[in-house]
């Protein structure tokens, strides 16, 4: 019989300390067979800190873990695993030039005489992405796939050793709402067969669907273990940031430059080769143009085109002058930024200091005039970031890689903000971002609308895009089905159009 509601797990006066910072203090934790245990908690609190030290990567200064009534204490990943636990990392681990079925099976394929059997992985691996309902082809090469592909992937091969606990770190934060139902359905299988899952997110929606118990976190400690159904999102909100949040979406301020009627950005007959085709908008000083779409609809790839990623064909007019923008440097000398969707790969260099990543972009702002670097102006500019957009960091001269993840997203937003864009584009912004963080984050947003600088928003989040664009475009099959002012759109029709349903 399936065991269900007892104890598997538990974790008790856990410290962890990095340098002179206390990441973790006197944590707790206790999870049960067959619930979903989501980890509540800002960014930087210590919820992946915490999944580390269980699952071998990290050891705790302190503290005791038990493992089905006996002591827990993994010394490498490979411990974990063994003992039935498995993570889908928030960032993502795969090998690009490695097959699906070889990514899965990656560190256990079946071997005979030492010879990796690919045909034999690939069978298995089809099964089980068959079973998992997935829509991807286990012969595919990782690199081929988009982010969201790679995720369900990463996902397959969590589940491809058959643990007891699975442990998922933001898993939906680059899925789009079907393939998060897949997600939220292999759940509930999951959960059905006696499995316990620990779930981190910051959607607090998904979080009230899918848990039955939810431990809130705060500066690394223990804050409180609350059943679902006992609680509500303004309660878990509160005890996440220690006060209430009366608004998510802040209002539009008044405008602070002289409007005029002109077109700052024109795109026309944009194509890129089996990815976009022949899009056209416009978008004005001032105005918030947000993208929607299922993802693979193309909205990213339109954005890399105007960043000068992606060779792409039609006329892109900046202040209705043609400008061929064939590389990235072109963009940024025109007044384009960027936040891309992955930080990891395109955003950030890990190893930098904070100061470097927010600099880099805006060299020119920071050098005198006999072209030396001005390091004081430019420590000026990463603590005002730092401040601005609360980065948990406790000076701008550490690795950008010893960040939170929400923490890193907020840095590369700091490093285009730092080059006082005209035209910001922004591809899924607040991915990985908390509910206070996400607050800060759009009302930046509204003060460089209201400051002039244009904006385009990509996000898979609708009431991020209704709560905060002029206008709405939804793309799906690479090209623009429907464009509208907000007002007119509900998400009803925005759904209908990116489902090509109109
Ligand atoms: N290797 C490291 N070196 C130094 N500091 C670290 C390291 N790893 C984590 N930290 C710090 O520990 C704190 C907790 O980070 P952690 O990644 O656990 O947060 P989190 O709750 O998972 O946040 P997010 O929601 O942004 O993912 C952060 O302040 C982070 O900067």
């Amino acid at each position: 019989m399936v065991q269900k509601n007892n104890v598997i797990l538990t974790l008790n006066g856990i410290n962890k300390s990095f340098g002179a910072f206390k990441a973790l203090k006197d944590m707790r934790l206790t999870i049960m067979r067959g619930r979903v245990h989501t980890l509540l908690g800002e960014n930087g609190a210590g919820k992946s800190t915490l999944m580390k030290i269980l699952t071998g990567v990290y050891s705790a200064d302190s503290g005791e873990m038990s493992l089905n009534g006996e002591k827990y204490s993994p010394s490498f990943p490979q411990d974990a695993v063994a003992a039935g636990l498995s993570i889908v990392f928030q960032e993502l681990s795969l090998v690009n030039n490695l097959t699906v079925a070889q990514n899965i099976y990656a560190n256990h394929e079946p071997s005979r005489f030492g010879f990796i059997n690919d045909r034999k992985i690939e069978k298995q691996a089809t099964t089980l992405i068959r079973s998992l309902g997935l829509p991807i082809n286990a012969a595919t090469k990782v690199g081929d796939l988009s982010i969201a592909q790679r995720q369900l992937v990463e996902i397959a091969k969590a589940l491809s050793r058959n643990a007891d606990i699975v442990i998922l770190d933001e898993p939906t934060s680059s899925l789009s709402d079907s393939e998060a139902e897949i997600l939220f359905s292999i759940i509930e299988k999951l959960t059905t067969d006696g499995k316990a899952i620990i779930y981190i997110s910051h959607r607090m929606e998904e979080i009230m669907r899918l848990s039955d118990d939810i431990t809130i976190m705060r500066d690394g400690e223990y804050i409180q273990t609350l059943a679902k159904t006992e609680t509500t999102i303004d309660q878990l909100i509160a005890l996440m940031v220690g006060r209430r949040m009366d608004q998510i979406y802040p209002p539009k301020l008044s405008v602070k430059f002289i409007p005029t009627n002109e077109n700052i950005l024109e795109v026309s007959h944009l194509s890129v080769a089996g990815k976009v085709n022949d899009v056209n908008f416009q978008v004005k000083a001032g105005e918030i143009l947000g993208f929607f779409g299922l993802v693979g609809a193309g909205r990213s790839d339109v954005m890399k085109a105007l960043f000068g990623m992606l060779p792409h064909s039609g006329e892109i007019k900046l202040h209705n002058k043609s400008i061929p923008i064939k590389n990235a440097s072109i963009a940024i000398n025109h007044g384009i930024g960027f936040v891309t969707e992955n930080r990891k790969e395109e955003g950030l260099v890990l190893l930098a200091s904070l100061r470097h990543n927010i600099t880099m972009a805006a060299l020119p702002h920071f050098t005198t005039t006999g072209g030396l670097m001005n390091m004081s102006k430019e420590k000026k500019q990463t603590d005002k970031a730092i401040e601005q957009l609360a980065i948990r960091a406790y000076s701008g001269e550490i690795a950008a890689n010893t960040l939170s993840g929400g923490n890193q997203q907020k840095v590369v937003l700091a490093k285009w903000l730092a080059t006082k864009p005209k035209i910001l584009i922004l591809d899924e912004p607040t991915r990985g971002v908390d509910v206070g963080a996400k607050f800060e984050i759009y009302s930046i947003i509204r003060e460089l609308s209201a400051n002039g600088t244009a904006i385009l928003l990509v996000s898979s989040e609708l009431p991020e895009l209704l709560g905060l664009s002029d206008r709405i475009i939804v793309m799906a099959g690479k090209s623009i089905q429907a464009t509208a002012n907000t007002t007119e759109l509900n998400p009803q029709r925005i759904m209908a159009a990116a489902t090509r349903q109109l």
